[in-house]
């Protein structure tokens, strides 16, 4: 069965939406450039309703160690997932300080992205393959960008992975067809503005993955 993460979450009955369709992995965007940021202390508050049913993944870019201690200490999220220009080394330290697991996104535009994914394979328990946002763009996730599927085909990972980019309830069944990803992530393709996710939209994309 294809895994599913909800990522970008900031309201209630957006996140019961992801919780009642048994979304696999919410996510909270601790980023203030982004529309879906939501601080900490906050997140807690509204995630604690998803412990034990969904996983809790905190989304953020070069977090230093005092964002990191302050998510640890509040949000308490299974995953962090790490969405800049980290490297394995702050992997390995970003799980020792917050004792959660670690998502790694990787952009992809060329064949030759991949080639990171060799090394980041032993650091990160899940890859997430993410279209790179283009030139000038002030967010590296979230943006709404698919890069081409048919690069994906043939490649073999360590854990299983996640497709994210660009995915919505009407194109999700083709790229799991191209793709045969485990695991898939959505944010933008599940709202009606940017930062305002739809509770419709998210139980559609669940149904459209569950029935592929
Ligand atoms: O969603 C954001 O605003 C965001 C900001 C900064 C770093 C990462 C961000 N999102 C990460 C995600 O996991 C998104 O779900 C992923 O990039 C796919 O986004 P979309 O193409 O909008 O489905």
């Amino acid at each position: 069965m294809t895994l599913i993460k909800i990522c970008g979450l900031t309201t209630p009955d957006t996140l019961d939406a992801a919780l009642d369709g048994e979304a696999d992995f919410v996510g909270a965007v601790v980023f203030p450039k982004s529309p879906r940021h939501i601080a900490p202390a906050d997140a807690a508050v509204l995630f604690e309703r998803a412990r034990g049913r969904a996983k809790i993944v905190a989304v953020t870019v070069n977090p230093d160690d005092g964002l990191l201690d302050e998510i640890a200490r509040t949000l308490k999220p299974d995953f962090i997932q790490l969405h800049g220009a980290e490297t394995p080394a702050r992997a390995e330290t970003v799980r020792a300080l917050t004792g959660a697991g670690v998502i790694k996104a990787l952009p992809i535009r060329h064949g030759d992205d991949f080639a990171a994914a060799d090394e980041w394979d032993y650091h990160a328990d899940h890859l997430m393959f993410d279209a790179k946002p283009p030139e000038g763009s002030a967010l590296p996730g979230g943006v709404g960008h698919s890069f081409d599927w048919t690069l994906l085909a043939d490649r073999v990972f360590r854990h299983p992975w996640f497709l994210a980019g660009g995915l919505n309830p009407d194109n999700v069944s083709e790229a799991l067809r191209i793709t045969g990803a485990p695991m898939v992530d959505v944010s933008s393709g599940v709202e009606s503005a940017p930062g305002v996710k739809d509770a419709g939209r998210i139980a559609a994309f669940i149904e459209a993955v569950r029935r592929s």
